[in-house]
């Protein structure tokens, strides 16, 4: 028996939801055969595919050491797991959900302390003050860490936090914080404030592969299936289908159609009889029904696309180039 192929997806938290979504929207539906608490399942029509629940940390922490080669998570825990990032693993695709930024935050008492450089000089003073260094509460250790110095900040010193980051300036047990955020309500609620150039890093759910999981012929025709899925669904979201006839439909409109409004002729051009199947942007649908009725069509239907399968596949492609550096 070959060893399975894994694939990653979050198993509580915020990401769970959102990821199962994405994977069914791509015609991939993960089962869990053995009931709601098993933490391994399947994939129907893929014999050879193991899908590990984990927590949003475990994937990054796996993806990591080579234990599942594909996974779902979000970048902020990648970025500050993993050292040397993008050697290890390959962002092949952002997944639309799971948003949120890392950021700097400090108490809003602290009304002349605006930028990172404001930072700097009350850091420094406090310091010389009280013969102790500032303290900054975050789980974000070496993002913090690479941030800070990206900006000449040294006076500080880390309290690790597990968890209500946000809690510790109040408390005392922390001057600021570093944590993620995404309405902003959990820092407003404690009194702070991100800083003007306070954001760290502008994060979302990633697909994401790893370099040191074991990437046989069959392991990467797994992946090619799997991203062929979801290619196909990427690309038919990008678009809407576009079909009309009219007689004026030739190439030089098609070609005005393609610069003006973004435009694709999938099958080629019109038939003899000016048949014609476009996708178009969805934003320019209705600019589109318009430029054509102007020349001459008399009806132009307007459809979703639930896949549109290509030879070419962007996401295997993507991962084909890192595995080959
Ligand atoms: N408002 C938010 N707060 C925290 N994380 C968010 C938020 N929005 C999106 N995320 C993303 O979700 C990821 C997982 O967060 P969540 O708190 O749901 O997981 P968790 O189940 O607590 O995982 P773990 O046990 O590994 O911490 C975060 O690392 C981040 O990428
Ligand atoms: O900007 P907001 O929309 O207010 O969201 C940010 C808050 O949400 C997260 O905590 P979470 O609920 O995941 O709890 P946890 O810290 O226990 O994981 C995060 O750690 C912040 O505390
Ligand atoms: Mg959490």
């Amino acid at each position: 028996m070959t060893a399975p192929f894994v694939l990653a997806v979050p198993s509580k938290g915020r990401l769970q939801e959102n990821t199962e979504a994405f994977f069914t929207r791509a015609a991939l539906s993960l089962a869990k055969p053995r009931g709601a608490r098993d933490y391994r399942g399947t994939i129907a029509g893929l014999d050879n595919v193991e899908i590990a629940y984990l927590s949003a940390s475990e994937i990054a922490f796996q993806l990591a050491r080579g234990m599942v080669h594909l996974g779902v998570t979000g970048e902020d825990l990648l970025r500050e797991s993993i050292a040397d990032a993008d050697k290890r693993i390959l962002l092949i695709d952002n997944l639309g959900f799971g948003s949120a930024n890392v950021v700097v935050a400090v108490p809003q008492a602290w009304i002349d302390v605006r930028t990172m450089a404001d930072l700097d000089d009350v850091t420094t003073g406090f310091r010389a003050q009280h013969n102790r260094r500032m303290r900054v509460a975050t789980k974000y250790i070496n993002l913090t860490r690479n941030f800070f110095a990206a900006h000449g900040v040294v006076d500080y010193r880390i309290v690790e936090s597990a968890g209500a980051t946000e809690g510790a300036p109040a408390v005392g047990t922390a001057e600021m914080i570093v944590d993620i955020t995404t309405t902003g309500a959990t820092l407003a609620a404690n009194g702070l404030k991100v800083l003007d150039d306070g954001v760290i890093l502008r994060s979302q759910a990633n697909l994401v592969a790893s370099r040191d999981a074991d990437w046989s012929a069959e392991a990467r025709e797994t992946a090619r299936v799997i991203l062929d899925h979801i290619a196909a669904r990427a690309r038919a979201s990008k678009y809407r289908e576009v079909r009309t006839r009219f007689a004026g439909c030739n190439d030089a409109l098609l070609a005005e159609a393609h610069n003006r409004f973004g435009v694709v002729a999938p099958f080629g051009g019109p038939t003899s009889s000016g048949m014609i199947t476009l996708h178009c942007p969805p934003t320019q649908l209705y600019a589109l029904g318009s430029f054509l009725r102007e020349h001459g069509a008399d009806t132009v239907s307007i459809a979703s696309l639930d896949y549109v399968l290509d030879r070419e596949n962007p996401l295997f492609a993507r991962l084909e180039a890192f595995l080959r550096q």
